[in-house]
């Protein structure tokens, strides 16, 4: 019915406020320390809520039910694979959640249209922050900074282990290889211990790489990638492109590709990423890729690139040819580039 679809995408956010109050209620940690099946008197009492609120915490585990996050027998609600990964032990997706949900950010989208009616190619956040970018952003709010850093580390968590799983050969015959805005560390840490004889480094902005994870397995350079990426015989670029424009993308390809130049050993790029229209046939997947690319254009003026457009700024870097890996990590795809 065209009625029910225009009601259900109005209120898709109550979808995305639903999931926010589950994680700050820890609504996976406690039906993880429950151990089986928890029941709703049980669930009220360990956040703890009062006793007049737990039919309307029942309806809210209805609707996280009816989306997948959680599981409901007649014993009680169960974790699905979704909310394994909300656990904080586990990838920690709900640090993404507070992180998308972030109260002073989310309000730019109900400006969305404004974008729309003026020439230049300011960004919704900066129209709404007086000319601020995102990276500005992210330095000047130490906790915005900090649930950004933290929103990547558990998407990395969540995708890494699958990553080295499928694309082990990859990395073979690798001697050393650069991260470049690695964020924290969390994916190169996967890399260096999953590869002990592959030398890795950390790269990243000065401010970021202060506080990036402290290991024995690979180094840290803080600086800028649009000057100088230190040489390496393979440059990492995990979600690192979608940041950009076609321009500020070509020149950081370029940068890549002298990094391995003056490294004198051959060599590849390695770039970790969504290609639109390559997702898996899931419905879910299209719809995500779809979501994610609209958030790059109101927070960064960026976009989420078709296997045309990749081409393009592959070729206006220098590069001969590049490989596209069919997707096996959700909606994320991995493309070598050789010189
Ligand atoms: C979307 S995050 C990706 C982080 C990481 N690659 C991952 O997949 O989790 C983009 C990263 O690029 C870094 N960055 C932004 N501008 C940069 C620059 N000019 N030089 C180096 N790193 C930069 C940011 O600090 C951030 O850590
Ligand atoms: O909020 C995001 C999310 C992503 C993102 C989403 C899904 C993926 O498979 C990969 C990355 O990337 C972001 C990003 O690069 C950024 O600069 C800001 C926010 C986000």
């Amino acid at each position: 019915m065209e009625i029910t679809i225009i009601q259900n995408l109005n209120l898709s956010y109550i979808r995305t406020f639903a999931l926010r109050c589950a994680v700050d209620l820890d609504i996976t940690g406690r039906i993880q320390a429950y151990g089986r099946p928890m029941p709703l008197n049980e669930l009220a009492r360990s956040i703890p809520i009062p006793r007049e609120k737990e039919s309307m915490l029942g309806r809210l585990m209805t609707l996280l039910v009816n989306q997948g996050i959680f599981a409901q027998s007649e014993a009680g609600y169960q974790l699905t694979p979704a909310s394994q990964l909300i656990l904080t032990e586990g990838s920690n997706m709900g640090a993404n959640v507070r992180f998308t949900t972030y109260a002073e950010v989310i309000k730019i989208w109900s400006r969305l249209s404004e974008v729309f009616k003026e020439s230049g190619e300011q960004t919704l956040l900066e129209k709404v922050f007086g000319g601020k970018k995102f990276w500005e952003f992210t330095k000047e709010k130490p906790e915005y900074g900090k649930l950004f850093d933290d929103a990547m580390a558990s998407l990395s968590n969540a995708l890494m282990r699958g990553l080295i799983a499928s694309y082990l050969h990859i990395f073979d015959g690798l001697n050393n290889l650069v991260d470049v805005g690695g964020g924290t560390g969390t994916a190169v840490k996967f890399i260096a211990e999953a590869f002990p004889k592959l030398r890795c480094t950390l790269f990243d902005l000065p401010h970021v790489i202060a506080k990036a994870l402290k290991s024995e397995s690979f180094d840290v350079v803080g600086g800028d990638m649009f000057e100088k990426i230190p040489p390496a015989d393979a440059i990492f670029l995990k979600n690192i492109l979608h940041d950009w424009n076609d321009e500020d993308c070509v020149r950081i390809l370029k940068r890549s590709k002298e990094a391995i130049e003056s490294n004198n050993n051959g060599g590849k790029v390695i770039v970790v990423d969504i290609i639109m229209g390559f997702e898996s046939n899931d419905p879910k997947a299209t719809e995500t890729t779809l979501l994610i690319d609209i958030f790059m254009m109101g927070l960064l003026g960026s976009k989420e690139r078709s296997k045309h457009e990749w081409h393009d700024i592959i070729i206006r870097a220098g590069y001969s040819d590049y490989k596209i890996y069919p997707v096996q990590l959700g909606v994320n795809s991995v493309i070598e580039l050789y010189l």
